[in-house]
């Protein structure tokens, strides 16, 4: 699912109907007056996802308006032309839109990112700070992302109060980075170490994919130890971004560096620990029908049934194959969390339930009433780099309001994106 430009055309003609075009194409043609009706395209080049419906209802006759439209076409400041369906372009108007301006109080506020030693655990870790209020915190430790608050500052990631910070153990919460292996199943220690070692500043990073004026970017390299158990050479980026939006973006590059020629295969997740209000209120959409892999019965290929994961007792799987789009709707605290991906076609979903709560050193007895891990991975095909070869991957999380549920907008929604 595309994100949504907004625009407001002021001035509509009063025409029965009318098309809306831009420099670069036909954005969509509005049926008459039904809201109801999915939109016709007047032409498909360049592709437009014909998936969104006209979210706000056009009201013709009316002096303004507000349309939507997907990312690729036009945004602030291009030329529209409005005309008359059927019979040309009559009332050709071409109007050239206002730059989206930012609210008042964002006068003066810029993004900032802060390299700070925590006191308490001796770690180095970056604050970033969005100018819309979003904020995050990530660990040079792990590579991890422990912190991640949205424009209302409101905590969206779980971390343990029990989380050790101490070097073996992986800090319980966050979003893990579990490279070049998850689970056990491989030559190295459970989920990989990258987790648990000490990352770097990547001094020349990629040119970053997002707009994003939010970011940190680190790295992590193999060490003379590592190579004694998985001997290669490898680049290992991460990107870690804050949108305007306070959206949370995770870029992954992973580069083969060996001198020697072998290629080498790994498997990849972003371990994302949730925070939710109470477990047995939160449903997970867009996985139903879809085969995984139940950790608790031996890995054994299942179905979901569902038409979607609810949580009652331990649940430890690894869906196959799942769409671009998974939504995890925490429906107590009126929040959902749409996690998008690319490159990683498995999600891993976990709660450890009473049970296993309880043995668990690093983690409160109780809280697995607070948490759910839903991440996205590629593990079922593993990914094979020859030398220099470079695979990237990507998992973008938005907060937002829990009405919304999976291919559905509502007017909420849509409001609470336009005000920023
Ligand atoms: O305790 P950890 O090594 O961090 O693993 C925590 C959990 O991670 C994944 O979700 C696995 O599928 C689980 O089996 C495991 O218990």
């Amino acid at each position: 699912m595309p994100e949504f430009n907004f625009i407001t055309i002021s001035d509509l003609p009063s025409i029965e109907s009318f098309y809306l075009s831009s420099q670069a194409s036909t954005v969509c043609e509005p049926e008459r007056r039904d809201p109801s009706h999915e939109p016709a395209w007047l032409d498909s080049t360049p592709p437009i996802n014909k998936k969104v419906p006209p979210i706000i209802p056009l009201p013709l006759f009316q002096p303004q308006c507000s349309l939507h439209f997907p990312p690729r076409s036009p945004g602030p400041n291009r030329h529209f032309l409005l005309g008359d369906h059927g019979r040309g372009v009559r009332r050709r108007a071409i109007q050239r839109l206002p730059p989206r301006a930012d609210p008042p109080w964002m006068a003066g506020r810029a993004s900032s990112v802060e390299r700070v030693k925590e006191r308490a655990t001796g770690l180095d870790k970056f604050v970033l700070r969005e100018a819309r209020g979003s904020s995050a915190e990530v660990y040079l430790y792990g590579g991890q992302v422990t912190s991640w608050k949205n424009n209302s500052g409101e905590q969206q990631l779980f971390l343990s109060k029990k989380a050790s910070f101490k070097p073996p153990k992986a800090i319980r919460g966050g979003i893990q980075i579990c490279f070049p292996q998850l689970g056990n199943h491989g030559v190295v220690e459970q989920h990989g170490f990258a987790r648990n070692r000490l990352w770097s500043v990547d001094e020349s990073p990629p040119l970053p994919d997002t707009t994003s004026d939010c970011h940190i970017d680190l790295i992590l390299k193999q060490s003379e130890e590592d190579m004694k158990t998985w001997p290669h050479s490898y680049e290992l980026r991460l990107q870690v971004a804050l949108s305007p939006r306070g959206d949370l973006i995770l870029t992954s590059r992973i580069k083969n560096k060996n001198a020697d020629g072998k290629p080498f295969q790994f498997t990849f997740a972003y371990h994302t620990y949730f925070s939710v209000s109470d477990i047995s209120e939160v449903r997970v959409e867009g996985l139903d029908t879809l085969d995984y892999h139940d950790n608790l019965q031996s890995k054994i290929r299942c179905t979901e049934q569902g038409d979607a994961v609810v949580f009652e007792s331990e649940v430890d799987r690894i869906y196959l194959s799942a769409p671009p789009k998974i939504v995890t709707i925490d429906h107590e605290k009126k929040r959902t969390f749409v996690l998008r991906k690319k490159e990683l076609p498995d999600v891993v979903v976990w709660n450890p339930w009473d049970r296993k709560a309880k043995a668990m050193p690093d983690f409160g007895a109780e809280e697995y009433k607070c948490m759910l891990c839903v991440g996205a991975a590629r593990i079922e095909k593993p990914i094979t780099l020859r030398p220099g070869e470079e695979w990237q991957g990507r998992q973008e999380i938005s907060p937002v309001p829990s009405s919304y549920s999976s291919g559905l907008l509502d007017p909420e929604m849509i409001q609470q994106m336009q005000r920023i």
